[in-house]
Formats: structure tokens, sequence, C-alpha cells
């Protein structure tokens, strides 16, 4: 295929179709639990089942690709010749530096390696950096002509020797190879390289989803191959793993004539134009899209691939379908990335240099990177300053700015006032009601204020608001403009006229406009999602702001959070039922907490958010779930700590009544590590007959043939629910307390059963409400799991719990 015009010419029109979403009815979420029948045995039993086969990890479904109103891929820096002299580097390591990351390996408990933040890893990751890196000698594909565009094929070769490990540690090291050698020969091709490997097209915020389900694919794969279509299927059915269906189906096609190679450039363009394509016929067009780059796959190294093993050799049909189903099935966790390129970078500017870096140096270039990108995290502004600026001056030029949203802090749950006390001892903390809305992060800019709303925002996101220019986005980064325009047409009356820019953490809330008070959380989510008229709101939106991170050209969330308040307090002014401050209480005794407590839950609010108050552990801390901020539910002191959000896997078909419904569904939470949905329980309570009904006709369009993959699940066949699922929907649960279970798999690998043949399951599981405001790979992780489990067994036990985090990079 001929390589596409540059991205930056491109101007992708419309977001393509968006994820389904389930919106419950107030009255059907209000009726009381309805018992439904699940359709196996209770949950704990034990039972002689086999331990399940889980096939490698498979990349969590990303959203991707961005409607640019700058190009997408400034230039770093044209100057600089991309070739820089061969150097022999002179100076020597250590002799442990020597070592190779299969070496390394060898050294350490497979165990240790799950992670690569275990420092000891890192250590080594770190010696690999100042050897193999800095010299040529490795990498992992010949080199192409300098400042021509990178082979896609490099990348599917990188691929490819990463599918045949699961260790983080030789992960990153292909990674980090590759990436240098980008950066040696092509610097310009950074940032396609980097969000080709993280499966994304663009920011999150930039929301654009290709929009493409497998009967798409398989179209393209059988009408670029000449295949029918019942034979993709069939092939499908028995494979399993549409990328490798590609691969069998492109070997018996013969060649015709040769089209230019891929590039990675070219396949980025190609897979933005399917992502953008809308209007007349545009399913037809996407089909006509995946077919050009199909047709082009492998046209000059056709990667042989034994397609019985799912670890075959390098086929880039293989790599592009499955970058087009969201999964790239490589392990390549956004944290794996980020530390690969920070020693790319920090390795190739030795090398320029002719010079080795310090582990001091390649620990802090780590450092920098994982503090720019928790604050802006966008590849799109940092990849192009870190070219040109080198990555140890990141900071000075890219700092969390007002259009860029950042992932939001989370806070660590708790079972008690009394653990609350125990974690602030000697420490000032504060509480504020937890409000139960959607989590809003509010921009702002004025437009005679000396910034501009970030300049990689689409301009749609942007909305005029009087004097100024601002966008919301949701705790995922997706941009909520359209969902909440009553908030934005308000936003200028609540903003002090000095306040000129500023990033606000807050939580909108549904609002009773008569009785002047907030509402449940099932009141907001009656609210339409998108391209919501002012006219026809219904559900009127209280905005109650928490945390100012950005106020007037400068970030602050390295400020105190009293710093922080007092700026929030003093920058806005509270309009009833449109604006407020959250209500906050800083009392520090256990009866002042428990009093609030009862008034947060008297005004209709979730419970407390428990916050360090003075301190550097009080700066704001984006994309973590810190100790520094914690939650006490109403609901915590009874039963375990916190409600989980769980991925609907598969369901069973209802009975009697219900033959028309599921009666009961098949959840699982999500292990970051091995990516891999772990089967946690079955649930049939919690469930109006309404609701049901709205949940089977959402879930009806994402039945599979099969399981996936990379669902974790027991195999015995009378626990096998009558229909799976794509992992799509995100449910909130509640139960009355965790167990050990031979049938489910959630946390087996997080220790918790000595044996290590029982997975984690939740007891009397309750549906509470459907969580769109989560993607299936936010979902409770296995480890939380396990933290919960340890947690409720530490009254007997006293074990400490493992930390965890959501977005953390
Ligand atoms: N005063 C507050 N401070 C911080 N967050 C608040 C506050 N009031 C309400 N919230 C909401 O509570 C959430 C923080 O709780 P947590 O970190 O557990 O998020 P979560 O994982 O979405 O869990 P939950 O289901 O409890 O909302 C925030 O995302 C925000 O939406």
């Amino acid at each position: 295929m001929d390589d596409a015009p540059p991205v930056k010419d491109t101007k992708p029109k419309v977001v393509a179709e968006k994820q389904k979403t389930v919106a419950l009815p107030r009255a059907s979420r209000r009726k009381g639990p309805e018992p439904v029948k699940v359709k196996e045995e209770e949950e704990g039993e034990d039972n002689d089942e086999e331990e399940e086969n889980v096939p490698p990890p498979e990349k969590a479904a990303t959203k991707a690709a961005a409607k640019p109103k700058k190009p997408l891929f400034p230039v770093a820096s044209k100057k600089k010749d991309p070739e820089p002299k061969p150097v022999k580097v002179e100076k020597v390591v250590d002799e442990e530096a020597s070592a190779s990351a299969s070496e390394v390996e060898e050294e350490l408990e497979e165990d240790e390696v799950d992670e690569e933040e275990k420092p000891e890893v890192i250590a080594k990751a770190r010696k690999i950096v100042q050897t193999t890196l800095t010299t040529k000698a490795k990498d992992p594909y010949p080199d192409w002509k300098p400042g021509e565009p990178v082979p896609y094929a490099a990348l599917c070769k990188t691929f490819s020797l990463i599918e045949l490990t699961t260790k983080r540690l030789i992960i990153m090291e292909h990674c980090s190879l590759f990436l240098r050698q980008v950066l040696r020969l092509t610097p310009d091709d950074l940032l396609p390289t980097v969000l080709l490997m993280i499966n994304k097209l663009a920011p999150d915020y930039a929301g654009i989803e290709l929009g493409i389900g497998e009967s798409l694919i398989m179209k393209a794969i059988g009408e670029s191959t000449g295949r029918s279509l019942a034979v993709i299927k069939q092939d499908q059915k028995e494979i399993g793993d549409l990328g490798l269906v590609a691969v069998k189906s492109r070997s018996t096609q013969p060649t015709m004539f040769k089209p230019k190679a891929l590039t990675i450039r070219g396949v980025h363009n190609g897979l933005m134009g399917i992502a953008t394509v809308t209007g007349n016929g545009a399913q037809g067009r996407k089909v006509d899209g995946i077919k050009k780059l199909l047709s082009a796959a492998d046209a000059n190294s056709p990667g042989k691939v034994d397609i019985t093993k799912d670890k075959g050799g390098p086929s880039e049909a293989k790599y592009i379908v499955r970058f087009l189903e969201g999964k790239l099935r490589l392990g390549l966790a956004e944290r794996t990335i980020l530390v690969s390129l920070a020693q790319a970078m920090i390795a190739h500017e030795a090398y320029k240099k002719n010079t080795v870096p310090s582990t001091g140096d390649i620990e802090k270039a780590e450092s920098i990177l994982k503090t720019v990108y928790s604050e802006l995290p966008s590849y799109d502004v940092i990849i192009p300053a870190m070219v040109e600026h080198g990555i140890m001056n990141l900071r000075e030029h890219c700092k969390l700015r007002p259009g860029v949203p950042l992932k939001p802090m989370l806070a660590k749950p708790t079972k008690a006032i009394t653990e609350v006390l125990d974690r602030f001892d000697g420490q000032t903390f504060t509480c504020e009601y937890k409000y139960d809305g959607e989590r809003a992060q509010i921009h702002y800019v004025a437009k005679d204020a000396d910034e501009e709303l970030s300049q990689s925002l689409p301009s749609a996101a942007a909305t005029e608001v009087g004097r100024g220019v601002a966008a919301i986005f949701s705790r995922n980064s997706e941009e909520l403009s359209k969902k909440y325009p009553d908030v934005l047409a308000k936003l200028q009356s609540w903003v002090k006229e000095d306040t000129k820019s500023f990033v606000l953490d807050c939580e909108s809330v549904a609002w009773d406009v008569t009785e002047k008070k907030v509402l449940p959380f099932q009141q907001l989510m009656t609210r339409k999602k998108k391209d919501v008229k002012i006219e026809e709101v219904k559900v009127k939106v209280c905005v109650f702001a928490f945390d100012l991170l950005y106020l007037n050209g400068e970030a602050i969330v390295e400020k105190s959070l009293r710093e922080r308040r007092e700026l929030l307090h003093k920058s806005f002014n509270p309009v009833e039922g449109e604006f407020a401050f959250a209500t906050c209480m800083d009392g520090q005794e256990l009866d002042e907490i428990q009093t609030f407590l009862d008034l947060s839950v008297k005004a209709s609010c979730e419970g407390l958010m428990v916050k360090m108050l003075d301190g550097t552990e009080s700066g704001y801390e984006p994309s973590k779930r810190s100790r520094n901020w914690l939650k006490i539910k109403k609901d915590y002191l009874a039963g375990i700590g916190d409600s989980l959000d769980l991925v609907v896997l598969g369901a069973y078909h209802g009975k009697g009544k219900r033959t028309s419904v599921y009666g009961a569904f098949l959840l699982a939470c999500y292990n970051p590590v091995t990516e891999t949905y772990e089967t946690v329980c079955n649930i049939g309570t919690g469930f109006s007959e309404a609701v049901l009904e709205e949940l089977h006709t959402a879930l009806v369009e994402t039945v599979i043939d099969r399981p996936k993959p990379f669902y974790a699940h027991s195999t015995g066949g009378q626990h096998q629910p009558d229909v799976w699922f794509e992992p799509r929907f995100v449910w909130e649960v509640k139960t009355a307390d965790l167990t050990l279970s031979p049938r489910y798999k959630a946390g087996m690998k997080e220790g918790v059963d000595p044996a290590g043949d029982k997975g984690i399951s939740l007891r009397f599981p309750r549906f509470i409400k459907v969580r769109d405001d989560k993607k299936p790979d936010e979902a409770t992780t296995s480890r939380q799991v396990a933290e919960m489990y340890r947690k409720q067994e530490s009254v007997t036990k006293s074990k400490g719990p493992a930390a965890d985090d959501d977005f953390e990079y």
C-alpha cells in the first residue's frame, strides 16, 4: 500500500460508533432486589475441577484516534541529523551491567518479575540500558535508511519478540531497543510508533474510536483474500484469534503484484482513516480501508507464521487485525511503554554524546517521564517536546495545562473510622462529603488570558462560555461537553473575574430544584449521555468542586490541600443549585467524624472522603489511588469495605417468567498484569424485571460464540454460562463477603490461596448499577479483590493489605 499522506493532513470529522451503554430508568433502579435463581450451586462451594489453561494475555480494548485541530505529529526538530555518527562506547560499566535481560531473568524468581515496579527488576533493567541500549549491537531489525519512514515490519518484529515472553523485563528491553532504533534513525516517527505500541491512534480525550466489530474485520479478511465469509467464520471458530485467521487466509492467496511495504506512519494514517470515516456507506469504506492495509501487509517480508501456535513469527496482517480489535495481546501495559520510552531516550541521548548514562540518570529520566505523563497524559504533546528538548528538560516544556485532561486522583477504601484515624495518626486531615454523581474535570481559559486551551484539544470539545473557553472531561478523560451544556452555559456566572484559567476537580450531581438538595446517582443516570439540549434538560445538575489543580497559568498540584482549597474558595463564587464547594469539616476526633458521616448520609451523599490536609503528602497525585485520600462509605460499616466494579462475561437464560431475558450473569474482575478477565461470581440478585429487560437488550448485541482466550474461567461443563459476551459492560456490585472457591479465578495469582487452586469469589452478590463511566479494563482489579479479601481476613490473621492503583504510571 502506498503511504497515505501524513496524518497532519487528515481532518477526522466525526467520532465513530460509540460503545453502547445501558441507562437504567430511575424507577427500575429503585425497586428492591428481585432475587433471581442462579443456575448453579452457591458460591464458595468446593469442587474438583481442573485448573484452566489461560492463553497468553491479550490487550484489553482501548479506544483510539483523534480529531486534531493541529498537526497530530508536530515535527520535533528538522535540524537534527537523524543518524549521529556511529560511536564506540568506550566507557565500561561494571560487570553486572553487561547482563542481558534473559540472564537477569534467570536470577530473579518468577513471581518477582510480575511487575516492572519491583525495585530489583527496575535496577536490572537500568543496567541493561547502560549496555545494550547504548550500542547498536542488539537492534531488533536491520537499519532502514536514516530519515526514512520506519518500516511497519520492524514494529511487527518487535511485537513478535515480545509475544514470546511474559516477562516484563524482557518486554521492556525489546521495547526500549526498538524505540531507541527509531530515535536513532527516524525520530519523527517516534509518536506513531509509540501510539501503535499502545493500541491507540490518539489520546483518549480526542474521542476517536475505530468503531469496528469482528464481523467487519472478517468481511475485510474475506474480501481481501478471496475466501468466503463462511470459511473465515469457521476458521475463527477453530482458531479463536482473528489475527491468526488473517494470516492463514493470506498464506493461501497468490500474490498478483507486490504492493509497497507498509510503514508505521502509513499504517497509522490508514487506521486513522478507518476510524474517522463517516456518513453514507461508512461501513463499506471502513472495510475498504482494512482491505487496503491487509493487501499491503507482509508484501516484502511475508513472515512465516505457524498459526497452529499463537506465538508465531512476525506478521503484519496479524498485528493489523489485532490492533483493529483493540487487542495486541502483548501485555504492553502503558507503564511498560513509559519506562521503555524513558530508557530508550536517555540511552539515545548518551549514544549521541558517546557516553553511557549513569543508573541515576536513567532513574531520573524514568521519574521525569512518569511525572510529566501523569500531569499531561498526551504523547502527542510529550514526544515532540522530548525529542526537541531532551528528556531531562521535559518538565520545563510539558506541564499540566488546560485542555489536556489528567487522570484523577483516587481514594483507598476503608472499613471503619478507626482505620482512618490510624492512618492519619499525628497528621492533620480533612473530611469532605462524598457526593454520588459523576466525576467532572472542568478546564477553562479566559479569552484575555495569556494562554489558550490546549492546542491538541479537538476544536469541537472547547465551548465558548462568555469570557472564556471551557471543556469538561470524565474520569476517563472522555469529553463531556455535549453531556453537560447546561453546566457550561452557567459556568461564567461562578468564575470570578480575575480567575483567568483553571482545572477544577468536581463531582456533577443531580439536583432537586424544589427541595434544593442533591439527588441520588440513579437520577443523574437518566440524563442523556450526549447531544443534550439545554431546553430539554429535566435532571438539573449542581457541580460540587473539591479540588483545584491549575490556576491562572500555574499548575498547583504540588501545593498542600489546605493551600489549594484556599485558592479554590477564593477563585469562585458558589451559586445555589449550580456550583458549590464540597462540604468539609476539619475536626480530628472520632465522634466529630461520625457526626459528619451521618450528616453526609442525610444529605444523600455516599459517605466521606478523608484527605491529608497539610505537607507534601497532601499534594494532588494524578492517576494514583492514594492512601492520602481515604473513603468511608455509609455501607462500609456492614459487609466488606467497598463495592466492586465487575465486567459481564456471560449469562444464563432466565426461567419461568423470565425466559425472554437473562436471569443471571457471570462477572469478572480485571487482571492488568496478565490482561485477563478473571471470573469472580454469578449474580442474579438486585435486578428488577425492567432492568433485566434493558440489560438483555444491550447484552444481546455483544454475544460471541465462545469465551475469549483472555477470559480466565472454569471449564467444567456445569459451570459454563449459556451465552458469552464481549467484555464491554461494567457493573457495580455489592457483596456480603468474599470467600475462596475453586470455581472462580479471581486473584488466583495473588497468593491468597496457599494451595493455589482456588480463586476469590463474592458471596451473595447484589447488582447496584451499570458503571458506564468505566471501561472494562478499569474494572476492579484482581489485586484489589485480593486486597479486600486480605482485609477481611486480617481481622483474624492481621495481614497488611497490598497497594494498588488504577491508572498509575
Ligand atoms: N469530596 C470528594 N472528593 C473526591 N472525590 C469525590 C468527592 N465527592 C465525590 N467524589 C467521587 O468519589 C470518587 C472517589 O472515590 P474512588 O476513588 O473510590 O472512585 P471510584 O473508584 O470511582 O469509586 P466509587 O465507586 O466509590 O466512586 C471520585 O472519583 C469522585 O467521583
